[in-house]
């Protein structure tokens, strides 16, 4: 195109919101051209620069640079360059050269573009329409933010998310047993937070072991990027904040606990959200709290939202426990003895829950229900539940009312969630098999001398400097910090025998061997994975990685990666106790311990490592101990006392607070030790029961609703089927300049053409691009694979790129019709809602931008309901641009007039449109607050704040729904032709 001339003004097709341009330097080959709003400058090629040079028509109001404005009634050319002509405000005639037309004029708006002869492509114009369309129908979808994430579907996760995630500012305690997915739950919680607007920044605070695991589990199921945040990583933000560096920080606690000045830092920016993983840690008592608390409690009176991850509560004690729930809300915990009374109370509940599928039936029953209700509504229900006179229908609904009413009401079900084995169900059984072995002379000759001599444990603690009872029940801890002992002369792997027991294994193909599967090996001390892992390198040529707390990050996901490979990876990997937790090793079904820790929790964080979802095998534990040792005797207590190698019972904590002292004391006494047993066992049993009544039971009930959690299930799986879907994303590749390859098995390789506009995520030109598939299962089944759905960051990308922007937001098309005269008008436009309102009302779920189509014949005449979007998109051809521009600008008054019409015909469906969408939004609003507020009469886990936020919730969304107003997002003018029109 040659007639560029320098001074002339034009605008950026695919850019609008640069503004209005002027040409600076046009040459044989290029155009340069200033944007003055955005002070940016481009260059083109002036064979096909995407530039639409802008020309007023008569009745077209403009702006001068000097800030005064003109109502243009005519233009004429002086030196290639246009000069309108026009009144001012005050009525007086005045000319504007285009060189002094304002910058900041706007021409992404649909009706300045057309009227300025700007027309995007034709396909463009539908797909704007069709990304209206899904747009306002995914984002009213109940299953938005939950649909996306690469997982299966598990009923008691997705209950969880779904009741969290609805919530003003969630604070709650994710405390599933151990492998049932709290990093899922958690990663769903945010998704869903980040993809509705009701947060925008998370800080995720994970032991240092498992920063790498989250990074890839955020990116890999929740294609979440986050910003992964150390020491050396903040120092190179110099003197800026480096916790401002990103929109998701994961810090690592070991870090952030250890370095005051970097939590002051992280104090003082503004998240939406706080996670921490394996909160157990942050142990707190009356008299003092642990560095971890403190940073965590100083963040939580800031940040709004927060969600403690741990699977053993209570491992650091009740009130520690107590501790971490004051954390979450300090006005509802305040009172550790309070918080004690009122845990007695649950039985009762429970026990009512029961007795109501019992209803109609004994009086007792009856009263034991009444005596736990005392709102008029539950009480009116029990009415129903009783009266045998009532059809079945309706008592099964009374029940099922009454039964959420008593769990919605009583106990710590909104703060904490906590999933069992024994309510998920589909767990694979464990087994246990111990290996008797002689312990060697050099451990002998010590608990030889422990048994004559009372007085000799003293000097052992001295001598060692080890604690009781850790000394007697780690026996090659003791021998290496016997350093002085004369007799000590080789390294305590090449006479222990449990390291030759565990070469034969691993060389065994029999029944318990190990031959050809993999074992993970865990030990209590860091120096003995150490000497275990160079024990088997020297004596038996394995190379086993090893795994603990002392390795760099990179190391340690090194040994587990190499671990993990399915192929090549090594057979074996020795781990230390707490440098393994959280760890997913599930693909293992070998679990050797070999030696026992002292709190039951931490056994059951070991067995967790491999009983996790998406274990496939009977797990199989082995425990190699000395016989008649300290260590063999901890076993026994274990096994017969508190069953714990059996399914997890989470009473670990209370049995050990009430046993571990006299336990030690017994471990070099087999008398005492089998009465310690033997109450421990009473006391066990007895809490089993009190716990399958108590609170247990109500958290049980509380952590998964299986109802809910099908619904939400269902609406995924509506959305998993979209046929649409694929329609659309075929559409929008295209259009955005992205090739897409069928490589079979259901998978598409998606790849970035010379033409790709630039931006979307995980896509870059001259890059290879990724492979996707639109099948959950395929997508679970390879990690290579990305899974699309309508929450994919490329689909999203797109779709905001076009709502946001003005790409397609104008057409002109042809359309051959045998009835109509050729050369005849029809516009059809496209007006959508607007509504402002602050993100974090997410609005949409109520009122997502709808469209209101209409389409006029020249005479202002309405088709809209006679001919189709569909119909008329089929019939319709495109046009060169240069045609449509003519064409605009010969018919441009009565184009302006057919706007204007139409706007007063889509006025008319605004009033119904905002009614429906207050409609939803009251009964959804006001449901919930009646709720909270019956919940509040009785449970105070429900904050004041939380109901004060809910009525301000509904109060803003009043008000902005009602002042929703319409506007013209796209328009499409359609021309007739005759029969030989090309
Ligand atoms: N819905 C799911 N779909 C696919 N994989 C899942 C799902 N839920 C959990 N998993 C896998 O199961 C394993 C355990 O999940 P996760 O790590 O979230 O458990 P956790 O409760 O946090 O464990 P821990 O108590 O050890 O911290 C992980 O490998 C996770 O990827």
């Amino acid at each position: 195109m040659s007639d560029f001339s320098p001074g002339q003004r034009w605008i950026s097709d695919g850019e609008a919101e640069l503004g209005l341009g002027t040409i600076l330097n046009v040459d044989a080959r290029s155009v340069t051209v200033l944007f003055g709003a955005s002070q940016e400058t481009r260059t083109y090629s002036s064979r096909n620069a995407p530039l639409t040079r802008v020309a007023f028509g008569s009745g077209d109001r403009i702006q001068s640079t000097e800030g005064w404005q003109m109502t243009v009634d005519d233009s004429k050319e002086v030196g290639g360059l246009i000069v309108y002509i026009g009144e001012d405000d005050a009525g007086a005639l005045c000319e504007l050269p285009e060189a002094r037309l304002a910058d900041t004029m706007q021409f992404d708006q649909a009706r300045d573009r057309l009227l300025t002869g700007q027309v995007d492509r034709n396909d463009w114009f539908d797909l704007r329409f069709r990304t209206l369309h899904h747009h306002h129908r995914i984002e009213q979808n109940p299953a938005l933010g939950l649909a996306g994430p690469r997982i299966d579907l598990i009923p008691h996760q997705l209950y969880i998310a779904d009741e969290v995630a609805r919530r003003h500012a969630p604070r709650v305690l994710l405390a599933d047993e151990v492998g049932l997915g709290k990093t899922i739950e958690a990663g769903l919680i945010l998704h869903r937070l980040l993809l509705t607007g009701r947060a925008e920044r998370a800080l995720i605070l994970v032991p240092a072991s498992l920063t790498h695991q989250w990074l890839v589990e955020l990116l890999r199921r929740f294609a979440l990027e986050v910003t992964l945040l150390d020491e050396q990583q903040s120092q190179a933000h110099g003197d800026a904040n480096p916790f401002e560096a990103g929109q998701l920080v994961l810090a690592s606690q070991d870090w952030l606990f250890a370095n005051p000045h970097r939590q002051q830092q992280a104090q003082t920016c503004d998240w939406d959200l706080l996670i921490v993983d394996e909160a157990h840690h942050l142990d707190w008592s009356p008299e003092q709290s642990g560095p971890g608390y403190a940073c965590v409690e100083h963040l939580a009176a800031r940040v709004p939202g927060m969600l403690l991850l741990t699977a053993t509560p209570e491992q650091m004690g009740l009130a520690s426990h107590f501790a971490r729930l004051r954390l979450l809300d300090p006005d509802r915990y305040h009172s550790l003895e309070a918080f004690r009374e009122e845990e007695a109370h649950y039985v009762e509940v429970a026990e009512a829950i029961d007795a109501l599928d019992r209803l109609p039936g004994e009086a007792a029953d009856c009263e034991r229900v009444a005596a736990v209700i005392h709102e008029p509504d539950s009480l009116a229900l029990l009415d129903t539940l009783a009266d045998p006179e009532r059809g079945d229908d309706q008592r099964a609904a009374a029940r099922a009312q009454l039964r959420d009413q008593l769990l919605d009401r009583h106990g710590t079900g909104r703060v904490m969630f906590r999933n069992g084995r024994r309510h998920v169900g589909g767990f694979p059984e464990r087994r246990l098999h111990v290996t008797e072995l002689e312990a060697p002379s050099a451990y002998r000759r010590v608990l030889r001398r422990l048994a004559r001599d009372e007085d000799y444990l003293d000097e052992l603690l001295i001598e060692t400097g080890l604690d009781h009872p850790e000394v007697l029940i780690y026996p090659d801890a003791m021998y290496r910090a016997m350093t002085d002992d004369p007799l000590n002369t080789e390294p305590w792997w090449q006479f222990d025998p449990r390291v030759s027991w565990l070469l034969e294994r691993l060389a065994d193909d029999g029944e318990t061997g190990f031959a050809g599967d993999k074992a993970l090996v865990i030990a209590h001390d860091r120096e003995t994975a150490q000497g275990l892992a160079e024990g088997l390198r020297v004596l038996g040529g394995y190379q086993a990685p090893v795994f603990h707390e002392g390795l760099s990050l990179v190391e340690r996901d090194r040994a587990a990666a190499a671990f993990a490979d399915e192929e090549e990876g090594c057979q074996v990997l020795v781990c230390s106790e707490i440098g393994s937790e959280g760890r997913n090793f599930q693909f293992c079904r070998h679990l050797v311990m070999f030696d026992l820790p002292l709190h039951p929790d931490q056994l059951e964080q070991r067995i967790g490592r491999l009983d996790r979802i998406g274990q496939r095998h009977a797990i199989e534990i082995h425990a190699p101990v000395f016989t008649g040792s300290p260590g063999e005797k901890l076993l026994r207590w274990y096994h017969r006392g508190l069953d714990a190698f059996g399914a997890p019972h989470g009473l670990g904590s209370e049995i050990h607070a009430a046993f571990g002292d006299t336990l030690a004391d017994s471990l070099l006494d087999d008398e005492s030790l089998d009465e310690v047993i033997e109450e421990t066992r009473a006391l066990f049993d007895a809490k089993l029961e009190e716990r399958d009544a108590g609170r247990n039971r109500l958290l049980e009930l509380n952590a998964c609703r299986h109802d809910r959690a099908e619904a939400v299930i269902a609406a995924i799986r509506e959305l998993d089927a979209d046929k649409a879907l694929a329609r659309y994303l075929d559409q929008a590749l295209d259009i955005f300049g992205v090739d897409s390859q069928d490589i079979g098995g259901g998978i598409q390789h998606l790849q970035p053409s010379p033409q790709m506009l630039d931006g979307l995520p995980g896509l870059v030109k001259g890059e290879e691009g990724f492979s996707a598939t639109f099948s959950r299962e395929r997508a679970l089944a390879r990690d290579d694979v990305q899974r699309l759905s309508w929450e994919h960051p490329l689909l999203r990308e797109m779709m905001g790129r076009i709502l946001g922007g003005a790409m397609g937001n104008t057409a002109l098309a042809l359309l051959k019709h045998p009835t109509i005269p050729a050369g005849r008008l029809m516009v059809e436009l496209v007006f959508r809602t607007h509504c402002p309102a602050p993100k974090r009302l997410h609005l949409n779920r109520f009122l997502p931008p709808t469209a209101v189509r209409v389409l006029l014949d020249e005479s202002g005449a309405n088709l809209t309901a006679k001919i189709s979007f569909t119909g008329l998109s089929k019939a319709v051809k495109k046009v060169k641009k240069a045609v449509a521009r003519d064409l605009i600008k010969s018919r441009h008054d009565q184009l302006r007039e057919l706007l204007d019409g139409a706007e007063t015909e889509a006025q008319r469906e605004l009033p119904s449109i905002v009614e429906a969408a207050q409609g939803r939004m009251r009964a959804e609003l006001d449901a919930e607050l009646a709720r909270l507020e019956a919940l509040s009469r009785l449970n105070p886990a429900v904050r004041a704040d939380e109901l004060e936020a809910l009525r301000r919730e509904r109060a803003e969304l009043d008000a902005a729904i009602e002042a929703t107003r319409l506007r013209l997002d796209a328009v499409r003018v359609i021309v007739t032709v005759g029969d030989d029109a090309r």
